[in-house]
């Protein structure tokens, strides 16, 4: 037979009054409550539902979900507004200064001292008294040496003009990669090999150009140079007094190594960003920082220092393809951070097109270096994917969207740098000194503004997802814990009592005749009431128990370690607490009283058969009067049901 422990209680119900306001409840009373549900004695807790499965993937699934749509959704604002506020002025601001800093000191190094000539037809290998003494040689409007079929000897005359003669004069070769050369310089025109990749071929000061020395008493005569085999790119060629030089070469080696730490960083950043956040198309943009980072290390003949081991060929294949995979990577990248298959279609099909025709070709020209058409193919499509996705995020950043504004800040100079070489290339003219720094900085700083923009979607990420989880967990009117998250810890409390064989007491809170009170006061009244509860609640338990609000106007205290005594002194006080407290909420006179049932764990307990013995409890404390506590018996032993 069952026992009933009844606690002290007095009946505190407010008195039934009817009033206007009782009219204008009942119509909303009547709608919470067909859809609020009943308790009904005896019913099993239902388990589960949409929430009660907090799974941190959905979570964050959602959060992403929600930052992608808040950036893309926000209102049209010009780029001009957008620029005006906060950090991304000021990355604009530092890649500018930066750009015209190098700009400066590159254009401060340059001075045109010397003339370019070539000779169409002449004497073959090694043939330098001939050269010296051939006709016919023809001046070029940049200063540049190339590989021609028609010629292999190039002149250079140095114009020191009226600066102040130092000792030596160097001539330097920028950009000579795997060119074989030989050089005749005065006094002797004994021949001086040249190549960036051969140890064994000295350099003055770093590898990054190949370098001839002159006496400064003979800068009046000529120096010659055999290209015996280079690449179709242009070299560019400078003269400078040895110091002057030995300067530029010393702030190149700096600069270099500060782009290369920089881009080494970022990559392992943004992949650090990419496994995080599950953004895998971050992935490919570390492939092209990091296929920058290597072309940069063996084509300015840092590898010759790095590991002078390696065989060059394979350096340079490698570099090779390394950059064109970048390339591959980074324009799939673009394709897929503006969005252009779902905003621009047919574009995306010609984007597309364009994107594999480059990657086939890409792969195959090394394989092919008879094909001489191949390389303006691929500089032709390369142009086209670099003007396609300018325009798709000019256009995108022009109409609002952030992402696309975040491109072009970070992406955009890089292009523009990328392309303007690729035209260089194109018209076979050589490039200026000028790129040789903007174009590794822009990459950088390209690549600084991309990562910065996606650490500060992931704040937004983050906050997005700890808002999502809160709300996941947490009941919004109360800010208790909801029923899925009681669910969950719920278990995870029996678990640890079952574990430990600690004791473990579940009090299921009803407030009286709260519907009354709704229908007297209004649902606002109603809701500060639910309020105060839960304040009430809050302070009467310790942190390690767990209140949540079950539904409507039920809540449930789940005190761990706490045995039957404990339990109904909780229950007594929380009773007590409520009766005293919720006299009064908001001036008006509710007069608030719960109704507690108490349960207590027992040996082969789960969570429905936990809830029915509290929920029956809590009937019968309805059912004898209201404003009071009952503690449901404990269940009969096994042997005892059997034989009853
Ligand atoms: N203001 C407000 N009322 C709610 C909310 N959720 C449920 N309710 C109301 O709570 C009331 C519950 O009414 P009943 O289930 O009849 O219970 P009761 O009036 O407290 O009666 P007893 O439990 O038997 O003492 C209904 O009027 C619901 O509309 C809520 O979030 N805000």
């Amino acid at each position: 037979m069952a026992t009933s422990a009844v606690l002290a209680g007095h009946c505190g119900v407010a008195p039934h009054e009817a009033g206007p306001a009782a009219e204008r409840a009942a119509a909303s009373a009547a709608a919470s409550a067909s859809a609020d549900g009943r308790r009904t004695q005896g019913a099993v807790p239902r388990r589960g539902g949409a929430g009660d499965r907090p799974c941190v993937r959905r979570i964050a699934g959602l959060a992403r979900a929600r930052t992608r749509a808040r950036l893309h959704d926000r209102g049209p604002m010009g780029v001009a507004a957008r620029l005006r506020r906060g950090p991304m002025r000021w990355g604009v601001v530092c890649a500018l200064l930066l750009t015209m800093g190098l700009c400066a000191e590159a254009v401060a190094a340059a001075a045109p001292t010397l003339r370019v000539s070539v000779l169409p037809a002449g004497p073959g290998a090694g043939e330098i008294a001939a050269v010296r003494e051939a006709d016919g040689w023809q001046a070029v409007a940049d200063d540049a040496l190339r590989r021609r079929a028609d010629a292999r000897w190039w002149r250079v005359d140095i114009d020191a003009g009226t600066a102040p003669e130092p000792d030596v004069w160097i001539v330097s070769i920028r950009e000579a990669y795997d060119a074989q050369l030989v050089a005749y310089a005065p006094p002797d025109y004994t021949p001086r090999p040249l190549a960036t990749f051969d140890p064994a071929v000295r350099q003055i000061g770093s590898r990054h150009r190949l370098t001839i020395p002159v006496p400064a008493d003979r800068l009046d005569q000529p120096v010659f140079i055999e290209v015996a085999s280079a690449r179709r790119q242009p070299m560019g060629l400078q003269a400078q007094p040895l110091q002057t030089y030995l300067a530029a070469d010393y702030a190149r080696v700096r600069f270099t190594s500060a782009v290369l730490s920089a881009q080494l960083l970022l990559a392992v950043v943004a992949a650090i960003f990419a496994v995080a956040l599950r953004r895998w198309m971050l992935l490919m943009f570390c492939v092209w920082v990091l296929s920058v980072a290597l072309y940069l290390v063996v084509m300015r003949g840092e590898m010759v220092v790095l590991a002078p081991w390696f065989p060059a060929e394979h350096a340079m294949r490698a570099a090779g393809l390394g950059i064109s995979l970048g390339l591959i990577a980074a324009y799939a990248f673009l394709f897929v951070l503006l969005q252009i298959p779902r905003r621009y279609p047919r574009l995306a099909r010609l984007y597309r097109i364009a994107l594999v025709s480059c990657a086939a070709l890409l792969v195959i020209v090394p394989f092919l270096p008879l094909v001489t058409v191949a390389p303006y193919v691929v500089n032709t499509l390369l142009l086209t994917l670099g003007s396609l996705a300018l325009g798709v995020g000019l256009n995108r950043a022009l109409a609002g969207d952030r992402e696309a504004l975040v491109f072009l800040l970070g992406w955009g100079l890089v292009s523009v740098v990328a392309m303007t070489r690729t035209v260089y290339f194109l018209r076979y003219v050589g490039t200026p000194e000028w790129l040789e720094y903007l174009h590794p900085a822009a990459d950088a700083v390209g690549a600084l503004i991309l990562v910065l923009a996606t650490a500060r979607a992931a704040r937004y990420a983050e906050r997005e997802m700890v808002s999502a989880r809160r709300s996941a967990m947490t009941d919004p009117l109360t800010g208790l814990y909801n029923r899925a998250q009681l669910d969950t810890g719920i278990a995870q409390l029996m678990e640890t009592a079952a574990s430990r064989g600690g004791s473990l007491a579940l009090l299921f809170v009803d407030l009286d005749h709260f519907k009354q009170v709704n229908d007297r006061y209004g649902h606002d009244v109603g809701d500060a009431c639910l309020r105060a509860m839960a304040a009430i609640l809050r302070r009467q338990v310790r942190a390690s128990d767990l209140v949540a609000r079950y539904g409507g106007e039920e809540f449930v205290l789940v005190l761990e370690g706490s045995d039957t005594a404990a339990a109904l002194r909780v229950a007594q006080a929380l009773r007590a607490a409520v009766e005293a407290e919720g006299r009064e909420v908001g001036g008006l006179a509710v007069g608030l009283t719960v109704s507690i049932g108490v349960a207590m764990l027992h040996p082969g307990d789960d969570i429905a058969s936990l809830f029915k013995r509290a929920d029956e409890a809590l009937y019968r404390a309805k059912h004898e009067g209201r404003n009071r506590i009952v503690l449901c018996p404990p269940a009969p032993p096994r042997h005892q049901l059997e034989f009853a």
